[in-house]
């Protein structure tokens, strides 16, 4: 029989309960008539804490809690690809219709409603991998998961059907036919080696703050392209990498994560909205709907999850939001896929670990934050790697957090600890945003710890400078740094003509490389092979530009020249794919390199 206690206290999320029977801690609770859903956050000899995860106006003391034996835990199955839901997994309607909103119906509010449960199970289509008699263990593949009904070729993603990790291996006794079967309904019955015997569904229940077990950890040598130059030629993410996005009000982080969510090549998208505002989330809503995934062109929100805590929803299921995108994330890593996850924003989950720690009348620490706000960012960072799978595949779960410091101070306490856990930082500056430069990555506050890892995989792709020229780059972004301070005294024109080159091949890497607005038709996405060539072109004036400065070509000259504008405008103006204008730039630039030259040798003599 399940515990049982009466509510003594109650404090916004948070209440106190006498309790009659052991608790177990992180245990799901109900609580009162409606049946909200709850966590024991503290237990002691006669009395639990338990943290709700809904609106507890209206709870009174005496209200019943009442335990359900184990941990809470979210049902993990093929139903949750293309839906919204809360920071519990609890499905909510883009207008308020619990779930079953229209697939156009226009998003333009999200809701939770009290005693919200876990969505209802769906159907789909089984097909087996295995036989009857065939042993199987922990993490092992069943068989693939489809759409009820479609036609393979109309399948999209395919997914698959797992034993549970936390099950006992076994022999197969009783295998589901091909067909269709409901998410929660057994397909398989296994023996256990005690005799026993358990079904496996094609959904199951896993502990939200617990990490999936995985074979492995394998290293971080893929990269996990974004589309994005700054990030993915300058401070590149691995599959299974971490990265911390800080920017103050306005520096564009929404928009990057939505970018990237967009664009990036993996296979699952886990995008956690924490603490935003609702319009924002709705928005972003309407355009999954319609944008199409350009590698499969099936619409996006198909491979798309989205964990929605809008800043109106209430505070406890936020906390909760960021282990449940991961262990969704870690759900379809095991099934041998690429996911990314996005959390926007970090600093908004923060601040409900704080609402709920003062609630509780912990310690405060630094900035008011529990003094677990460290370890709690570890443990979220900490489960995003490329992995050997259970079932002996390769999968991936890469995350990347936005965090919002107040003021823009990084040196608060959010940005502070983030940084000890990722190993991507791609800091927003504010200057760059009000210039209306986007992405506003700086380039001397970010870094990656991942991009040697990666130059290998760049060098079999066929660009065998990547490297080279990353660190050429990001050497003359620092020279330009120091002598924009210098150019800010004495004036530009009192510069001697290196130093003048050093500035007009900075500007360029700026403005035709790292530059790159998210609403482009043509550039707010990159291929590494368009990245590439961009990259190449830009390392080949760099280098005519040394040649054309010891033949005494003033930089004003080589600036003057058609090429440089072409250059500048080539993300702009060259789709993918076209990469016949970009050799005619080379061309072009060769030309105008034996040209200078010539006027330059003509004058000499
Ligand atoms: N990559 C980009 N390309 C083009 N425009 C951008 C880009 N990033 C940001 N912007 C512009 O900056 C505006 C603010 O961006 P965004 O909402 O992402 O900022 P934020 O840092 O998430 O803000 P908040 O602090 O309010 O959460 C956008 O509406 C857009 O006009």
């Amino acid at each position: 029989m399940s515990a049982r206690a009466t509510t003594t206290w109650i404090s916004g999320p948070v209440l106190r309960a006498a309790s009659e029977g052991a608790f177990l801690l992180r245990e799901a609770v109900v609580v009162g008539d409606d049946r909200l859903l709850g966590e024991v956050i503290r237990v002691a000899r006669d009395e639990i804490t338990v943290q709700v995860y809904e609106d507890t106006s209206g709870l009174r003391p005496g209200d019943p809690v009442e335990g359900s034996g184990r941990l809470l835990s979210i049902r993990l199955g093929p139903g949750i690809l293309g839906n919204i839901f809360d920071g519990l997994l609890r499905p909510i309607g883009v207008d308020g219709t619990d779930g079953d909103a229209a697939p156009d119906a226009a998003p333009d509010s999200v809701w939770v409603r009290p005693g919200m449960r876990e969505a209802p199970a769906g159907r789909f289509r089984f097909t087996p991998t295995v036989a009857v008699g065939d042993r199987v263990a922990p993490g092992s593949v069943l068989g693939d998961v489809g759409p009820d009904g479609a036609e393979p070729a109309e399948q999209g993603l395919r997914q698959r059907c797992l034993v549970p990790p936390d099950a006992a291996a076994g022999h197969i006794v009783e295998l589901a036919d091909a067909g269709s079967v409901a998410e929660d309904a057994a397909v398989c019955t296994l023996r256990t080696d005690d005799g026993g015997e358990y079904d496996v569904a094609l959904s199951h229940r896993w502990p939200v703050r617990l990490p999936r077990p995985v074979a492995k950890r394998l290293p971080e040598d893929e990269p996990m392209l974004t589309g994005q130059r700054i990030l993915d030629c300058l401070f590149p993410i691995a599959r299974g990498g971490t990265a911390s996005i800080p920017g103050g009000f306005g520096t564009g982080k929404t928009v990057l994560l939505e970018t990237i969510a967009k664009w990036c090549d993996a296979d699952v998208i886990v995008y956690v909205g924490c603490g935003e505002r609702g319009n924002e989330l709705a928005g972003l809503l309407a355009e999954f709907l319609e944008l199409q995934d350009p590698r499969t062109g099936r619409p996006l929100l198909e491979r798309t999850v989205v964990i929605a805590n809008t800043s109106n929803m209430p505070v406890a299921a936020r906390e909760a939001s960021i282990y449940t995108g991961i262990t969704v994330a870690e759900y379809f890593r095991d099934q041998g896929l690429d996911v990314a996850l996005m959390a926007d924003s970090t600093s908004r989950w923060a601040e409900a670990l704080r609402e709920v720690s003062g609630r509780l009348g912990e310690l405060p620490g630094e900035g008011g934050y529990p003094a677990y706000l460290s370890s709690r960012l570890a443990d979220f960072y900490e489960r995003a790697a490329r992995v050997e799978t259970l079932a002996g595949e390769q999968g991936s779960v890469s995350v990347m957090g936005a965090v919002s410091p107040p003021s823009g101070d990084f040196s608060e306490p959010v940005t502070n600890h983030t940084r000890r856990y990722v190993g991507c930082l791609w800091a927003l500056d504010v200057r760059r945003a009000q210039a209306r430069f986007y992405p506003a990555i700086h380039p001397l506050t970010s870094y990656s710890n991942s991009a040697q890892g990666l130059a290998r995989w760049w060098h079999s792709e066929g660009c065998t400078r990547w490297e080279t020229l990353r660190r050429r780059f990001l050497t003359l972004l620092e020279d330009e740094a120091r002598l924009e301070r210098m150019a800010r005294i004495i004036g530009r024109d009192a510069m001697p003509p290196r130093q003048r080159l050093t500035l007009l091949c900075a500007q360029l890497i700026n403005q035709a490389f790292l530059r790159q607005s998210a609403f482009s038709e043509i550039d707010r996405y990159a291929t590494p092979q368009r990245q590439a060539v961009m990259m190449r072109l830009i390392g080949s004036f760099i280098d005519a530009g040394d040649k054309l400065l010891a033949d005494g070509v003033p930089p004003e000259r080589i600036n003057a020249a058609p090429i440089f504008r072409s250059l500048m405008r080539m993300g702009e103006e060259i789709p993918e794919g076209d990469w016949e204008r970009f050799s005619e730039l080379d061309r072009e630039l060769t030309a105008t390199v034996r040209r200078l030259r010539e006027e330059a040798a003509e004058v000499d003599v």
